[in-house]
């Protein structure tokens, strides 16, 4: 049987006080399975770091529950939050600003080991060391123990902090915009190394991106949850969402995807959005908070109520569209009063 590696069960998160607070995650539940990825993937501001900060244990929830393992985060004792914090790591965006400029390779690697206990000799040490820096594919290792951060490229920092990330044999890894500031041209084959650490070390991944090409091919056997203004709007089997998006937003990202042949590229219908801009946390629309700039806002139905992240439920296959809902056979899902425009019955 699957066992879940962590569950959000409509979580929140708030900040700010009166009129400057905002929900920058709002209502969130989904499950990870052990040795599965999630990727979160929505534009900038639609709440994945929170999410993810919430995650690895560096945020409380405002509202909501985190459950790792199937236990309330919230009531760990001292010594299990230990281990969930030690379980749970995170891998940041910019390598160079979380790896210690001053230190080598070998002291960054060495500092978690020691300290954790798990090498108990300079000679374990070292071969630890080099086992970890094969593994992120930093081979010969030799040739990059006694380096400092700025005689890296790039890719080879974040492979660093990968390696330091794995010193503590994590359960489950949440990689923020890991691989952003990587070239293009080094993408694939840091995203490749992760995939093969999670085929080959069994880790769970929550994997944040703003980028859906990037989503796609790293949770292409996962899951993918589509985030807008704090909200999980889709959330599906990675092959099923991508071959059959049932959320308007998804439908634009994925419309907007380049395709390899330029041909499908040219004549590919695109979605039109009906606004560019995204709302203002402070400020949200009534109803779904994607209605100002959906192409299918129906007046009257929309923007009355907010619609449930599993309004649309097919085969556990979620979506927050009442439209859809209604396209999809699954009316009698939808709030009465939504259906009667707003009237209550
Ligand atoms: N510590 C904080 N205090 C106040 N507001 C915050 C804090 N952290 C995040 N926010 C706000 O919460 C919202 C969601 O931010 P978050 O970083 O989670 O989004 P994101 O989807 O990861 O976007 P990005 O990719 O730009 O980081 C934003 O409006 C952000 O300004």
């Amino acid at each position: 049987m699957s066992e879940t590696a962590i569950e959000f069960v409509h979580v929140s998160k708030l900040f700010g006080h009166g009129k400057n607070q905002i929900r920058a995650v709002d209502d969130v539940s989904f499950k990870i399975e052990k040795g599965k990825t999630l990727c979160l993937v929505g534009e900038s501001g639609s709440g994945k770091s929170t999410t993810g900060k919430m995650v690895a244990g560096l945020l409380p929830p405002s509202e909501g529950k985190i459950l790792y393992k199937g236990k309330d985060v919230s009531t760990l004792t001292h010594s299990e939050s230990k281990q969930f914090r030690r379980a749970v790591q995170m891998i940041h965006q910019d390598p160079y600003a979380s790896l210690n400029p001053i230190r080598s390779v070998a002291q960054i690697l060495a500092t978690p080991l020691q300290h954790h206990h798990i090498v108990r000799s300079k000679p374990e040490l070292y071969r630890k060391m080099e086992e970890l820096l094969e593994i992120v594919g930093l081979t010969p290792p030799r040739d990059f123990l006694f380096k400092y951060p700025h005689q890296l490229s790039g890719g080879q920092r974040q492979r660093v902090a990968v390696a330091r990330a794995l010193t503590v044999n994590p359960e489950l890894i949440v990689a923020d915009e890991a691989v952003s500031m990587v070239d293009v041209s080094l993408r694939v084959s840091l995203l490749n190394m992760m995939l093969r650490l999670q085929k080959e070390l069994g880790v769970t991944f929550l994997f944040i991106t703003h980028d859906l090409a990037v989503a796609k091919h790293f949770a292409w056997e996962g899951q993918l949850a589509v985030m807008y203004l704090g909200r999980i709007v889709e959330l599906g089997d990675t092959q099923d969402l991508i071959a059959d998006p049932i959320h308007p937003y998804t439908r634009a990202l994925i419309t907007a995807l380049p395709e390899a042949d330029p041909v499908v590229t040219r004549t590919k219908k695109r979605l039109i959005l009906r606004s560019p801009d995204i709302p203002s946390l402070l400020n949200l629309p009534s109803g779904c908070t994607f209605h100002p700039r959906c192409p299918l806002y129906e007046e009257g139905f929309c923007e009355i109520e907010r619609p449930a992240s599993d309004v649309v439920n097919i085969n556990g296959h979620l979506a927050a569209c009442f439209v859809e809902a209604r396209k999809r056979g699954q009316e009698d899902r939808i709030p009465e009063f939504v259906r009667f425009g707003g009237v209550k019955v």
